[in-house]
């Protein structure tokens, strides 16, 4: 991993994101319809939001409600048939796939259900690579400070398979964090841990935003996680449907129970206990 010391300090915040109250993300009038002819499905229907900057907001909804393909389209990794999405005040549509690819590597950082490590790098290599292939060069302090606060710092010369699920997820967030991205995307982080290490992960990636001004948009079907957001953006149908703030595990399960009527207790996500007594 390349570093460099003495730079903003490991008390900085992420880059441009360290204020509440701007937009890190936002999109206006957004569709994108997949597949073609009688195939074609609209899965966002003219879609308008705005993320702050410095929040943990989740994306919830119904199985084919059209969470993944906004959280897509929101990080450029796929792009809108209509509308417009700006990451930080920057469009990112209609931008070259080549300033695409260094925007994202540079001011998004992802952590997915499947870790997505490379099993042939060291853990440090790993945390290093987005910063690598971008040509930048990462902050050391910020490296020791984050490396240290997700609790892998004595981690960092084993190889993925030499860690448990819970502790590569958690290189995974490191990774995300280190090159201090404007955005943090996370797709159903929890998916493939236990419940115990899943806590671990949502309490790390709040810390995230609480300690370190960072902005976390989450995919996640588990209304008991809700507890570690701000505000939950609820869609159904490929459109927004429900915006809570501060939203509970009880707020957010009635109202996909609301907008999802043909779902049985089977089919909705365990809520975990300790999300629920927070
Ligand atoms: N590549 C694709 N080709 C055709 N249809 C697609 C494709 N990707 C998604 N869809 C459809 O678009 C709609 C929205 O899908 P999306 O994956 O965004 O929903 P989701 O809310 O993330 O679903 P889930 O909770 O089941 O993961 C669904 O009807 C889905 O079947």
């Amino acid at each position: 991993m390349t570093e460099t010391s003495g730079g903003t300090g490991a008390t900085a915040t992420v880059r441009d994101a360290g204020a509440t109250g701007h937009a890190a993300v936002r999109a206006t009038d957004v569709t994108r319809r997949h597949g073609s002819g009688e195939n074609e499905v609209l899965a966002l229907d003219r879609v308008s939001i705005s993320v702050d900057a410095g929040r943990f907001t989740m994306i919830m909804g119904p199985s084919g409600s059209g969470k993944s393909t906004l959280m897509h389209v929101l990080a450029g990794l796929d792009s809108p048939d209509e509308g417009r999405v700006f990451l930080g005040r920057r469009e990112i549509t209609g931008m070259s796939d080549k300033a695409l690819t260094r925007l994202r590597r540079t001011r998004t950082g992802f952590v997915f259900q499947s870790f997505n490590l490379i099993p042939t790098l060291s853990v440090r290599q790993n945390i290093g690579l987005p910063a690598q292939l971008a040509g930048e060069k990462l902050d050391a302090d910020w490296v020791r400070t984050v490396t240290g606060r997700l609790g892998i710092a004595a981690l960092l010369d084993r190889k993925p398979h030499e860690l448990s699920g819970g502790q590569q997820q958690r290189v995974a967030v490191a990774r995300a964090l280190v090159t201090r991205p404007a955005v943090v995307f996370a797709d159903e982080p929890t998916g493939n841990l236990d419940s115990a290490s899943g806590a671990e992960v949502m309490r790390l990636l709040a810390a995230a935003v609480r300690e370190f001004g960072q902005t976390v948009i989450m995919v996640t079907h588990d209304p008991g996680l809700a507890a570690y957001a701000d505000r939950v953006i609820m869609l159904a149908d490929g459109r927004p449907a429900a915006d809570l703030a501060a939203p509970t595990p009880e707020a957010v399960a009635d109202t996909l129970l609301r907008l999802n009527p043909g779902s049985s207790d089977e089919t909705l996500p365990f809520v975990e206990q300790e999300a629920l007594a927070r």
